[in-house]
């Protein structure tokens, strides 16, 4: 059976790919690198893709929700309202799983909402371990109160800004940069894309599309990507999530992506056969030779329905592979998760190391949208010390 043969949406992995990767969990489980909970959380991680207006501490929605008046939400008690968002986003649909997003966004409408939120998801991200983030949010999603394009990117700005401060008062040290979203569905890329570059080197990294995929093809903001390159600047695309290998395809050939959001669907073009042997279609074959990031989202693919469990998830095949993988979080309040528990899921579901942990990591460092040479440094300086710092414990136990 072929891994292109999926139903409902989601992928069949040959069973003799489940067989090996069971097996050899077994073997690593017993592995001297194998992390221990406490060692993934203070690893240090980077972090691609994490929606801003997805990763609300539910107190702080309860708390907004009160002090605008609206009174849309399921639940003013903070426990129940996370489980509501949980639940919500469980819906098997990405469709469904972003009217999710209407509560969030209607409670950062003003500045200091703005302030707030992304203060507390630097502040959340570094308690985590994260070291390196870039997060994205649409800016014409804030609109409603009153503010300005360009008076959501600077709350935005100053709240990421606050929550390092508080951070590094908290002994964790982390950065944030932040990518603007265009919604697909709109007509505002442009003008998006022209705000992200009006921002670049003021905490803006890079600019991304998103929101339903399937009817709402990348090409359609074509003038927004190209305009991008003849600045040279980058960008992400939402793309192979709720949609296949044609959306992977435009984002990549005809919008010149750098990275792709998601990716996941690449997998539709891998064929391994009974004995296991792997033949790559010309699309994969690319994104693995031009080094393509996938910034990959494995609990936000199980609720969407884009694969059926974290042992059967594309990304144990992809990282055998050896793709341009990269773990996400994609939404931490709709997916109840953090960088830490994306990781904690794959070392239970394939028996990664620390090793793996940290090929994960230089991964997505070599792909973030800062300059070379911070890269290099944060790789050199912060990522291998840090694993290095951790393997080595296991010295003197
Ligand atoms: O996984 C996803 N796929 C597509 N769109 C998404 C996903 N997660 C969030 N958003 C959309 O991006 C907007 C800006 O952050 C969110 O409001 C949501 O509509
Ligand atoms: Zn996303």
């Amino acid at each position: 059976m072929g891994i292109d043969d999926h139903h409902g949406g989601s992928f069949a992995v040959p069973h003799v790919l489940y067989a090996r990767r069971q097996y050899s969990a077994e073997m690593t489980s017993q592995h001297p690198n194998t992390p221990s909970e406490d060692q993934i959380r203070r690893a240090p991680k980077v972090l691609l893709h994490d929606h801003l207006d997805g990763g609300l501490r539910p107190g702080t929605i309860v708390d907004l929700a009160r002090g605008t008046g609206y009174e849309g939400l399921p639940d003013t008690d903070p426990d129940k309202l996370g489980r509501w968002f949980r639940e919500a986003a469980d819906s098997g649909s990405l469709e469904r799983y972003l009217e999710t997003f209407a509560h969030t966004c209607a409670v950062m409408q003003t500045r200091e909402a703005l302030v707030r939120v992304a203060a507390e998801c630097a502040e959340d991200l570094a308690a985590d371990g994260v070291v390196y983030a870039e997060v994205r949010y649409a800016p014409e999603q804030h609109l409603e109160g009153g503010l300005a394009l360009h008076e959501v990117v600077e709350a935005v700005n100053e709240g990421f800004r606050e929550g390092e401060r508080r951070a590094r008062g908290n002994g964790h040290r982390i950065r944030v940069g932040a990518l603007l979203t265009a919604m697909r569905h709109a007509a505002r890329a442009l003008e998006i894309a022209e705000l992200a570059n009006s921002y670049r080197d003021l905490g803006v990294v890079g600019f991304d599309i998103a929101g339903a995929e399937a009817g709402h093809p990348p090409t359609r903001h074509l003038d927004a990507f190209e305009y991008l390159k003849r600045e040279n600047n980058r960008f992400t695309i939402h793309a192979g999530e709720a949609f296949g290998l044609p959306s992977i395809w435009q984002a990549l050939q005809w919008c010149g992506a750098d990275r792709l959001g998601h990716g996941v669907r690449i997998i539709d073009d891998i064929h391994v056969g009974e004995d296991g042997t792997v033949e790559l279609g010309r699309l994969a074959s690319y994104v693995r030779d031009k080094r393509v990031p996938l910034e990959l989202c494995p609990s936000s693919n199980l609720q969407t329905g884009a694969a059926d469990s974290y042992a059967s998830h594309p990304i144990g095949l992809l990282r055998r592979l050896h793709f341009r993988v990269t773990v996400n979080t994609d939404n931490r309040l709709m997916s109840g998760t953090g960088m830490s528990r994306e990781f904690e899921h794959l070392v239970g579901a394939f028996g990664y190391s620390l090793d793996d942990l940290q090929w994960f990591t230089v991964n997505a460092m070599k792909s973030a949208f800062i300059p070379f040479d911070e890269r290099l440094a944060m790789i050199n300086d912060v990522v291998k010390p840090g694993y290095a710092a951790l393997k080595s414990e296991r010295l003197f136990q």
